[in-house]
């Protein structure tokens, strides 16, 4: 089943997405589109980035995707059976990580930042619920580049929302999404500019 929900909350124009078990808030336009340009590039050129292996059908595969991932000194995360040590903050991290914060009302002490090429790359279905993260945490994932289309499938009823993630927006995943909700970034053959993705995520230290 393919459906589009959308709910007007409140005055900072956010819409909520997931009619139950959990919800997201959508913000279209945290940041500018000169400012989005600004930070892709000094993310670029600051940043360590790696191509990332993930397990795929029981096979160990390189991704064509980059990755970096960011935190706090103690801040390592595994996943798809890989440890990853944090590389440190820097100040447009902290910036962002900072306005995300207030949009939020919460701590972040990580973060998960994709790079997609273009529309070749996307990520799979896969909750983000790691036991090294505060299940009672939001995560906040911003978007920087090309527009991509992003879904969340119901784990249960099979359930299927979709959104077009924009260039400066923000969405922001409460809990319990995670235990009920997959959701993917979903490849396409449109042509789409390169596009980062920050994921600011509460590890559990
Ligand atoms: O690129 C996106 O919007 C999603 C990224 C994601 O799901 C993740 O990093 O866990
Ligand atoms: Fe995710």
């Amino acid at each position: 089943m393919q459906t589009q929900l959308f709910e007007t909350t409140d005055s900072s124009n956010a819409l909520t997405v997931l009619s139950k078990d959990g919800r997201a808030d959508y913000f279209p336009s945290i940041f500018e589109s000169d400012r989005c340009a600004e930070l892709f590039s000094a993310l670029i050129d600051s940043l360590d980035w790696r191509v990332d292996q993930i397990y795929m059908f029981g096979k160990l595969v390189t991704t064509k995707r980059k990755v970096a991932w960011v935190g706090d000194a103690g801040c390592s995360y595994k996943y798809s059976g890989v440890k990853k040590e944090p590389q440190p903050w820097t100040p447009e991290l902290l910036h962002i990580k900072n306005q995300l914060e207030k949009i939020s009302q919460w701590k972040f002490n990580s973060c998960l930042l994709n790079l997609y090429h273009d529309g070749d790359e996307g990520m799979g279905w896969h909750s983000d619920d790691e036991p090294e993260l505060d299940q009672s945490a939001p995560i906040a994932s911003l978007s920087l580049g090309g527009e991509r289309k992003f879904s969340f499938k119901h784990k249960t009823d099979k359930t299927n929302v979709s959104l077009i993630l924009e260039n400066g927006s923000v969405l922001l995943m409460h809990a319990p999404t995670q235990q009920f909700w997959q959701h993917s970034l979903v490849k396409t053959k449109r042509p789409v500019a390169p596009r980062m993705n920050l994921t600011f995520r509460a590890i559990s230290l």
